[in-house]
């Protein structure tokens, strides 16, 4: 509750430098470009959003006939800056590994756009945006969005941009899911897709994984029932703690063992103590503490509740095949053998519906041992296959037809 003697009160109006700065810092940058169409945003939890903005970032040049853009997907805790540096944390674009001239997704070659998601907190809008109906950021107010929702909002921008067909679309985790939903919800403005590290939909282990998270933040006291806006403060204890679980998750208990061990951090002597003793805890304290200046709360919230609610089959009578019967699309489907979170068993399940659906498919297993998150990182591998896949994409360009040349490799 909000006291008279709370230095975050809003009715005194005192507030911590340091909180004006943490909201300043999460604020939509002015430096991507925002679209907001006049045409309401239908919800799948009913109702419409509007106005409502998308903030995106492109590179490369778009060509004549319109045809070489490709729409990539962040994931949970993505941006729009896929290959320009973060405006928040002034690190690299969080894929400048993959997108730029001469890499496996060439400037040089192709219109490259990418946008934050709906329900995110880096310029498109979400629960930390204002709610039109009280001039306050809407909070807990902002319906429940989901991975649908949020691929509604893209078609909005990609037409907005003059594109009626992608030439791809790609993107790991959640953003593999939202490749998924275009691919299969838009079959004839797609040429192919790129699905990685991801699944048709989040199994129980992952539901439960950002329960724990949403739980921490929401047993947060500055989490306030979500209007923590309003008392200058966020819940970053709850918020750091989620990220921490989360982390866990998406590395591999070979990439754990092979960076910490049992190593201690300070000493080379057990202190007894409940501090971050061993290099793992001050390791995920470092991941939970810097998360948490990059990323609102309750859009954690909403972003994983979206991941949670995906299940594309069930849209499609339960059956997945029913969700890609009759694409022209070609797919590419990547999975990372040490990935315990998006495991290749879920990658084999999207193969196997693809090609129940007669639809092209390539997919590659990747030997990895870094977990989950190797999709952010460059394996020499994985760059080789969406290099060749592009490519071979590019040369079938004009062809239709169903073709089944799954491979796999390991
Ligand atoms: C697709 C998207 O949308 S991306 C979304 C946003 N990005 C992410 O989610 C990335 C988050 N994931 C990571 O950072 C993952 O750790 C990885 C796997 C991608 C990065 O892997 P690596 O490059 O091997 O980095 P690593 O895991 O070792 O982490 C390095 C960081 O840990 C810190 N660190 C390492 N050891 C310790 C330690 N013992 N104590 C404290 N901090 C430590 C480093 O200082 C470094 O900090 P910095 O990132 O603030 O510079
Ligand atoms: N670590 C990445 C991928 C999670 O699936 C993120 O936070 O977005």
């Amino acid at each position: 509750m909000n006291s008279p003697t709370d230095k975050n009160n809003p009715e005194t109006g005192v507030k911590s430098r340091e909180e004006r700065a943490h909201h300043e810092a999460l604020s939509p940058s002015s430096r991507s470009v925002t679209f907001g169409p006049d045409t309401p945003l239908k919800l799948d939890a009913g109702g419409e959003l509007s106005p409502f903005t998308i903030a995106y970032e492109t590179y490369g040049s778009l060509n004549e006939d319109h045809s070489n853009a490709i729409l990539v997907f962040h994931a949970l805790t993505g941006d729009q800056y896929a290959a320009s540096p973060s405006p928040v944390t002034g690190k690299p674009g969080w894929w400048s590994t993959m997108i730029g001239p001469g890499k496996p997704i060439d400037t040089e070659r192709y219109f490259v756009i990418c946008s934050n998601v709906l329900g995110g907190c880096s310029g498109s809008t979400g629960p930390a945006s204002i709610n039109p109906a009280t001039d306050k950021p809407y909070g807990l107010d902002l319906p429940v969005i989901t991975v649908p929702d949020m691929v509604r909002a893209q078609t909005m921008l990609v037409d907005y941009l003059g594109i009626d067909k992608l030439f791809s679309v790609i993107g790991g985790s959640m953003g593999g899911m939202q490749a998924m939903q275009w691919a299969a919800a838009y079959p004839e403005r797609v040429n192919s897709a790129i699905l990685i590290a991801t699944a048709s939909h989040h199994s129980s282990q992952n539901i439960a994984f950002y329960e724990v998270g949403r739980q921490a933040v929401m047993a947060d006291l500055d989490w306030h029932g979500g209007r923590y806006y309003d008392y200058d403060v966020t819940p970053k204890k709850g918020l750091a703690v989620a990220r921490m679980a989360a982390h866990v998750t998406y590395m591999s208990e070979q990439s754990l063992q092979n960076k910490f061990g049992r190593n201690l951090q300070n000493s080379t002597e057990k202190g007894f103590s409940f501090d971050a003793e061993f290099e793992i805890e001050s390791y995920l304290h470092h991941q939970g503490m810097t998360f948490v200046d990059r990323f609102d709360a309750n859009s954690y919230l909403y972003v994983t509740r979206a991941m949670d609610y995906f299940d594309l089959a069930a849209s499609y009578d339960g059956q997945l095949a029913k969700a890609f019967m009759g694409t022209k699309a070609r797919f590419c489907v990547v999975s990372f053998t040490s990935d315990w979170h998006f495991p290749t068993s879920a990658s084999r399940t999207i193969v196997h519906a693809l090609n129940a659906a007669g639809a092209s498919v390539s997919f590659v297993e990747i030997d990895s041992d870094k977990g989950h998150d190797a999709f952010l990182l460059e394996e020499p591998e994985f760059f080789d296959a969406i290099n060749g896949f592009l490519h071979a994409a590019d040369r079938s360009n004009d062809q239709s037809g169903n073709h089944d040349d799954t491979e796999e490799r390991s």
